[in-house]
């Protein structure tokens, strides 16, 4: 579809975006007026002829518009003018806002030709997401369709790119890129998590979700670069519900009655909880079956039973987020059941054991008070009799309160702590652990700082004399390491576990 610069106009206008009249700009831009608009771009290096440019950002340089320019901009859209760049203005009040509006606008609202799933919450995104696509994919594959697109912090699938992300939820053009190549390849399903900053910067703001689902809501993400308050941060995430058609709220945690009421905005609202029997999704009686999990649910009155093909009691409630959804979509039953036992999430309760089974290795994502206590306690009640030894650091620069959490929770719930690099950044991670140590020496619990984190974990594994539950924590599946000068990529800890397990006596047990 042709994007005329003048349609573009009336649509900033509608929105009350533009900080001159459309006659004024006009009067400026003249014969500009009826030039195409080729791509939408805030990044100069992507800059093709007739591209609008957004200047936008924290890190936004004047020689970056410079470059646009040379390289074929034919507008730039920012709040304020470059006076030292020749090139059409145009100005904006708000330019996240406007940035959103214009990536929606040029992709024509690409969202529209498929079903859309929103996941937010402060815990279980990427567990539930990669759940839904599991389901998805079984669904498809059982009628002839296109596997299921997926936006998560661990994998982007549009349908024609498959790569590691590299955040939750992209900025809003690269977002309505994949959502364009989601309608490209004829998908039916896309599932996204939405991280409360991207509702809070309006990366998500002209889009519509089919579907949103809230799973909890717990302390984290508080610091100057992401929420000033907690009551920011769940006010950020509660603005999934103005945008959907279809909420899915988890009723028995902690502010359900707030997500429900905000959930009223939607047309339709669907529950599930672990806990609350009014739920439309109950789940209960989950049991451990070796690696798996069973339990059953009451699915709009049906009763029904689920394997997860992974541990942690925890994932029961993320799994009854997915099982909601489905059920919104008439997936069947058969599908579900499958698509939840074949679901594997890359980082998240991944488990390696060694050969002589007196090693469980447990790689896990939890980096926050409220996702410890969740591993620390499934630790306990599905892998009893074993000391448990727990692995983790904390990231430089932001969520500093996270170092008191996860050294008070470790403190209180393991036999023996490892301290070493998580993202460091610019700090020193020796300092950091030491910091996280301070909040360990008042329960007694022993600890050592090992700071390279490959070492700490290959002297964890060597360590362990009897029956040991191991927690490697806080990198899940990733590879990079944030360090001063940048990312530096290296073995994740599932990369560490495999091989020094292999290296340990006992070997590494079969899959
Ligand atoms: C606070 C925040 O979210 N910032 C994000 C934002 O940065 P920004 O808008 O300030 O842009 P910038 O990175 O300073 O770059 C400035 C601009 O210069 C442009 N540029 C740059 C170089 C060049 O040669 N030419 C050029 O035009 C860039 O395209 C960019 O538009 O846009 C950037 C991409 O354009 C993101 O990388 C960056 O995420 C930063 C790294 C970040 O840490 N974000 C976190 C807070 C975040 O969003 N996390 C959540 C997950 C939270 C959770 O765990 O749940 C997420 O959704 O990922
Ligand atoms: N429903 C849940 N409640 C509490 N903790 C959970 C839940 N689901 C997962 N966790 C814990 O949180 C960790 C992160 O899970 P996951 O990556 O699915 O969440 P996320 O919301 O995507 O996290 P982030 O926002 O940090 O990317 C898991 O490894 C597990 O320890």
């Amino acid at each position: 579809m042709k994007h005329l610069l003048a349609d573009y106009l009336q649509m900033l206008a509608g929105h009350g975006l533009l900080s001159q009249t459309v006659e004024t700009l006009g009067e400026r831009l003249g014969e500009s007026l009826q030039r195409e608009i080729t791509l939408v771009s805030c990044d100069s290096r992507k800059v093709i002829p007739g591209t609008l440019f957004i200047c936008k950002g924290a890190g936004f340089r004047e020689d970056f518009l410079r470059m646009a320019k040379e390289r074929g901009a034919a507008f730039y859209l920012s709040e304020k003018p470059y006076e030292g760049v020749d090139l059409p203005w145009i100005g904006v009040s708000d330019i996240r806002a406007a940035m959103a509006h214009s990536a929606s606008f040029c992709y024509d609202r690409p969202w529209e030709a498929f079903r859309l799933v929103g996941i937010t919450g402060t815990k279980g995104k990427s567990t539930t997401a990669f759940f839904l696509k599991a389901i998805f994919d079984v669904y498809e594959k059982s009628r002839g369709g296109r596997p299921s697109g997926l936006i998560s912090t661990i994998l982007t699938e549009d349908g024609k790119e498959s790569r590691p992300s590299r955040m939750t939820t992209p900025e809003p053009i690269e977002l309505e890129e994949h959502f364009a190549n989601a309608r490209e390849a004829g998908l039916d399903y896309v599932t996204m998590e939405v991280s409360s900053q991207a509702l809070k910067y309006d990366r998500v703001l002209d889009v519509q979700f089919d579907v949103a689902a809230f799973l909890n809501i717990g302390y984290d993400h508080i610091s100057p670069i992401e929420h000033p308050t907690w009551e920011d941060y769940f006010a950020s995430k509660l603005r999934i519900f103005s945008q959907c058609r279809t909420a899915v709220v988890h009723l028995g945690v902690d502010h359900s009655e707030e997500m429900l009421a905000a959930a009223q905005k939607a047309r339709k609202v669907i529950t599930f909880s672990e806990t609350d029997e009014r739920a439309d999704v109950y789940g209960y009686g989950m049991k451990k079956q070796g690696r798996e999990t069973h339990f059953k649910a009451r699915v709009l009155g049906q009763e029904r039973e689920y394997i997860l093909g992974i541990p942690g009691f925890f994932n029961v409630s993320n799994a009854l987020a997915a099982i909601a959804v489905a059920e919104h979509y008439g997936i069947p039953y058969d599908c579900v059941k499958e698509g939840l036992k074949r679901a594997r999430v890359p980082g998240r309760m991944e488990e390696y054991t060694s050969a002589d089974g007196k090693i469980v290795t447990i790689i896990d994502y939890a980096h926050n008070r409220l996702s410890f206590e969740k591993l620390f306690a499934a630790a306990k009640e599905e892998f009893p009799g074993r000391r448990i030894v727990a692995l983790f650091g904390a990231s430089g620069g932001k969520a500093i309160n996270r170092r008191r959490d996860l050294g008070e929770v470790a403190a209180a719930n393991a036999d023996y702590i490892y301290l070493t690099e998580d993202d460091p950044g610019r700090e020193d991670p020796t300092r950091i652990a030491e910091e996280i140590a301070s909040y360990i020496k008042p329960f007694g619990t022993p600890y050592e700082i090992i700071p390279d984190r490959k070492e700490a974990i290959r002297t964890a594994i060597h360590a362990a004399k009897e029956p040991t539950l191991l927690l490697l924590a806080g990198k899940g599946h990733e590879v990079m390491v944030r360090r001063a000068n940048g990312y530096e990529k290296g073995p994740s800890d599932a990369d560490c576990a495999r091989k020094y397990l292999t290296d340990y006596d006992g070997g590494l047990a079969g899959d």
